[in-house]
């Protein structure tokens, strides 16, 4: 069982964190500052990743916490900062139903400038220039993604901003993470990259994205061409025989539906393969297992070193926390970790977000373009713009 802490303290100050999951919420504090050690070798207990993690947990029990937990966020880049907590307070919550009657009240200050990067243009390039790749060598799937910064009158109230998320994205797990240069790590992933709980771990990659539609006949329809598209099937089963391939050695059992089912956000249509399985030896860990995984094709490509490759030299920026994994641990060995995605990292009036889509053979730039536009939507909304008033050039001034 799951330790349930007196819910004083972790309002009495210090850096605020939030996980929410599918029936509990997950609020804490920590005044200390985040371990930053890059997760290189995280798979492997011994790693000093693993090795100092179990330390930090270690001296939070010898500080006198009955079940302290690790908690935060992995970057996509193995050698890149993670930025992770051994909270001093923690209190797990059921997860409130409704929206509070003041999230959608919110109005945040008056956006004045937006720019994307890569452009239009340079996004639909890139996309042209992985296609290209797919014909060469071993590459099948890469992942190419942008950053949408948008700059606001005034700051941003980020509480806010959450309950925005909560309101108009009731299934997704959110998160709230502080960050080491004084931003916040915000957003609210559909994607449960893997989950353990005793002998049992869950993963549910999503790969393949439709549009919701506005028409309840058209939206359906859109799902059910989702369902069928030769190029989506193709995506998300190259994520799917990786999160198998490598959990399998883990597990005695392992339990993986033959077809995706359609899971729908506020949004989107994903394609979506819920795996269950029996681990072999329980005190292998949710993190250990996390890393193992992470970065599936859902967010890189396949296979993972070729796509990983093709990122660096075409996609012009650093991903940092997004697209790595957001989640917590206890000293059990359970926990559960989300893909960092439909997420944003907001700093006073600025706050910058990231969407991708997978690229393959059959893509085409346009509506690639449109995929990641339409992901971007989730965080749009909540900052209270429309999802689809993306912006084409490099820099545009004010549009709303
Ligand atoms: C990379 C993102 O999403 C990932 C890519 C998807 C796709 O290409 O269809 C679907 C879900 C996610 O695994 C994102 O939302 O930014």
């Amino acid at each position: 069982m799951q330790e349930i802490e007196s819910v004083e303290g972790f309002t009495a100050g210090g850096r605020r964190l939030l996980f929410t999951s599918a029936n509990r919420e997950l609020r804490a504090s920590a005044l200390s500052k985040p371990l930053t050690l890059p997760p290189h070798g995280g798979h492997l207990p011994d790693s000093l990743f693993q090795q100092a993690i179990q330390n930090a947990l270690e001296e939070a029990r010898r500080a006198g916490q009955v079940n302290p937990i690790v908690m935060g966020a992995i970057p996509f880049d193995p050698h890149a900062p993670s930025c992770l907590y051994v909270p001093q307070h923690y209190a797990w919550q059921a997860r409130s139903e409704a929206p509070s009657p003041t999230a959608l009240q919110y109005a945040p200050p008056k956006l004045v400038e937006q720019r994307s990067f890569p452009d239009e243009g340079g996004f639909k390039r890139a996309v042209e220039q992985a296609i290209v790749n797919f014909g060469f060598g071993e590459l099948r799937k890469a992942v190419l993604s942008v950053v949408h910064e948008l700059r606001f009158a005034a700051p941003l109230d980020v509480e806010r901003l959450l309950d925005g998320l909560a309101a108009q994205n009731p299934i997704g797990y959110r998160f709230r993470i502080p960050v080491e240069d004084g931003s916040e790590l915000i957003g609210a992933s559909p994607e449960l990259l893997l989950c353990k709980q005793a002998e049992r771990v869950v993963s549910n990659p999503l790969a393949g994205t439709a549009k919701r539609q506005p028409v309840p006949e058209s939206d359906r329809e859109a799902g059910e061409r989702l369902m069928r598209s030769t190029k989506d099937l193709y995506e998300h089963r190259l994520v799917i025989d990786e999160v198998v391939r490598v959990l399998r050695p883990y597990c005695t059992e392992l339990v993986v539906p033959e077809h995706p089912a359609l899971l729908a956000t506020p949004t989107l249509w994903h394609l979506s393969t819920r795996i269950e399985g029996q681990l072999r030896e329980p005190t292998t860990t949710a993190l250990q297992l996390a890393c193992q995984l992470h970065p599936t094709p859902a967010v890189c490509g396949y296979p993972t070193q070729d796509a990983r490759h093709l990122i660096q030299l075409i996609e012009p920026f650093e991903r940092g926390l997004f697209t790595g994994m957001v989640g917590w641990s206890d000293m059990q060995g359970n926990g559960e970790w989300v893909v960092t995605i439909r997420c944003g990292n907001v700093k006073r009036d600025v706050i910058r977000l990231f969407a991708g889509a997978g690229i393959v053979a059959a893509s085409h730039p346009e509506a690639e373009w449109e995929e990641v536009q339409a992901k971007l939507g989730t965080m749009r909304q909540a900052c209270g713009l429309s999802v689809d008033e993306g912006v084409s050039n490099a820099t545009s001034g004010v549009t709303s």
